[in-house]
């Protein structure tokens, strides 16, 4: 699932250092919104295997992956240790929006030149989205779901670094909105893997019959 970038093609795309943030809330704690269809324990799993499958294609494409999370022992077991590259750090503030803001602050100050925010539960990604993702020069990058209501990736240049993140209903259009704040254009992109979350039961539904049995089987 993941591949190093050697060919020459890709060099240009990862000019600068490049972080990703992953916000992963505890699992007992997510995919409230399956909760009719999956045990708790069920869902746990699932969280962590599709965290697993986000974070362990990122890595195989960014500098550094630091997932952000009120729960590290959950996140660590989750994830485990597949690379050196990969962090669990613990938020300081709370809720998704403050967890990102953590990770943000974290990456520039680590002097990354590009941060990228993505959510954990995107079961289709590959490692041609995250690429088509970092290909813009634009300060901003946005990757709305599927209904264009949500908002799944953001890439930040660092001479974007007042960007303030508005996750949370709508956030497509509330960030839309940001980048008119700031003045800036954002290069918006729209590709199966990265606007396919997985929330609902018709999320669950709609998933390629592969993956979805791959996921059950994971969870249990
Ligand atoms: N660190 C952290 N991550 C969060 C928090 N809330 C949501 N997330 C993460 O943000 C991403 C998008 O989450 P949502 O789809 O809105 O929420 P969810 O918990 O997965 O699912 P629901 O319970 O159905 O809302 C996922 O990667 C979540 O793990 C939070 O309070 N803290
Ligand atoms: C919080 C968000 O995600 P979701 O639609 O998965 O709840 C969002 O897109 O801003």
């Amino acid at each position: 699932m993941t591949r190093n970038l050697s060919p020459a093609g890709d060099a240009d795309v990862l000019a600068g250092r490049v972080i990703a943030v992953v916000p992963l809330r505890g699992g007992g704690n997510g995919k409230t919104r399956l909760a009719e269809d999956l045990a708790p324990e069920q869902r746990t799993r699932l969280v962590g295997a599709l965290a697993r499958h986000v974070v362990t294609t990122l890595v195989g494409v960014v500098d550094r992956v630091v997932v952000v999370t009120g729960d590290v022992g959950y996140a660590t077991r989750a994830i485990g240790r597949p690379c050196a590259r990969i962090d669990a750090v613990e938020q300081v503030r709370s809720g998704l929006n403050g967890a990102v803001a953590d990770g943000v602050e974290f990456a520039f100050a680590g002097r990354a030149e590009r941060v990228v925010v993505m959510h954990a539960d995107l079961p289709l990604l590959t490692t041609d989205d995250v690429l088509a993702l970092l290909a813009p020069s634009a300060p901003v990058v946005l990757a709305p779901d599927r209904a264009e209501e949500g908002t799944n990736a953001v890439v930040v240049h660092r001479s974007a670094a007042a960007w303030r993140f508005r996750f949370g209903p709508g956030s497509a259009a509330a960030h839309r909105a940001e980048a008119e704040r700031l003045g800036l254009t954002p290069h918006v992109l729209r590709r199966p893997g990265l606007g396919t979350d997985l929330d609902t039961p018709a999320d669950w539904a709609r998933l390629p019959d592969g993956v979805r049995a791959e996921l059950l089987r994971t969870a249990g």
